[in-house]
């Protein structure tokens, strides 16, 4: 097949349907839940932890098999029992319906795949082998986790401030686009974590930049 095509999606509130309540199926909807989706669960039997989930109201569990009327109004369908035909049934039903699919027993006969992820705030960071080694996409974050550390939660949040202001008080789209390419250095990052008073000063902040900005052209 052609490559995978990455994306960002915006989950919030929508249903989507997990099948199956074993390992996979949990790390699915843990994943589901970090974005706000509404996450129901169709599967006889749940992991301790989604029972947790259940018992918070934070999951829907339907306490059954599958059924193919469980695909309807679905924005994703994740099928993630042990049951190889049960999966493929699914992922023929949801193509019928146009709901977009991810199988977890083969990756392609569904319509998308689930990378690795890292969390920084606003800051995600994915990797993916397209299915050939997912072992591989976790190594490669975990590798990226002591890389981008937790500071990296704060920095998102800085630069969102910082991206405002200099949008709001620079009309000229070069100059801005320089100013915010000087703004995400190493160094820039943590000067905007340890000097939060100048996101307070938008003279002194676009200043800076402007300093940085020549520093880095050199
Ligand atoms: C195609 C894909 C479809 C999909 O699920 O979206 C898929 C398919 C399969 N995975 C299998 C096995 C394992 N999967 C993991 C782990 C993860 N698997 C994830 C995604 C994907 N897995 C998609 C490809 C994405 C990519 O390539 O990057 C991650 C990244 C994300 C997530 O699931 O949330 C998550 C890491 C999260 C983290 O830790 O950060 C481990 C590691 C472990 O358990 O320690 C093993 C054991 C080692 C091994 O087998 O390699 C099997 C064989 C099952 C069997 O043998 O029966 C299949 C089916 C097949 O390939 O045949
Ligand atoms: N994509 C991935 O990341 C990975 C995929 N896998 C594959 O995913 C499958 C699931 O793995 P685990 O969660 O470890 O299995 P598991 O055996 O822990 O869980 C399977 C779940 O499916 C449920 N189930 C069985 N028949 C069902 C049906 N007809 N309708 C609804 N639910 C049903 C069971 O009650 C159970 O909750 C495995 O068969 C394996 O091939 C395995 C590891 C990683």
């Amino acid at each position: 097949m052609s490559q995978w095509y990455p994306v960002m999606l915006n989950l919030e509130g929508r249903v989507c349907v997990v099948f199956g309540g074993g390992a996979v199926a949990e790390r699915k909807t843990q994943g589901l839940l970090d974005a706000g989706a509404d996450v129901r669960v169709v599967s006889p039997t749940l992991t301790r932890v989604m029972k947790q989930w259940v018992s918070e109201g934070r999951v829907r569990w339907i306490e059954r098999e599958a059924e193919d009327s469980d695909v309807f109004g679905a924005t994703l369908l994740f099928a993630a029992t042990d049951n190889r035909a049960v999966n493929r049934r699914l992922a023929e039903t949801a193509r019928e319906l146009g709901v977009p699919a991810n199988i977890a027993d083969d990756g392609e006969c569904g319509d998308f795949i689930v990378p690795a992820v890292l969390r920084r705030g606003d800051l995600v960071l994915t990797a993916s082998a397209s299915g050939t080694g997912p072992a591989l996409s976790a190594r490669i974050i975990s590798e990226l986790a002591v890389k981008y550390g937790p500071e990296y939660n704060e920095s998102t949040q800085a630069l969102k401030a910082i991206r405002a202001i200099v949008k709001a008080e620079v009309g000229n789209s070069e100059e801005r686009r320089e100013l915010l390419r000087a703004a995400v250095s190493d160094d820039a990052l943590e000067e905007w974590r340890y000097s939060p008073w100048l996101r307070q000063d938008k003279a002194q902040l676009i200043e800076r930049l402007r300093q940085r900005a020549h520093d880095r052209k050199g």
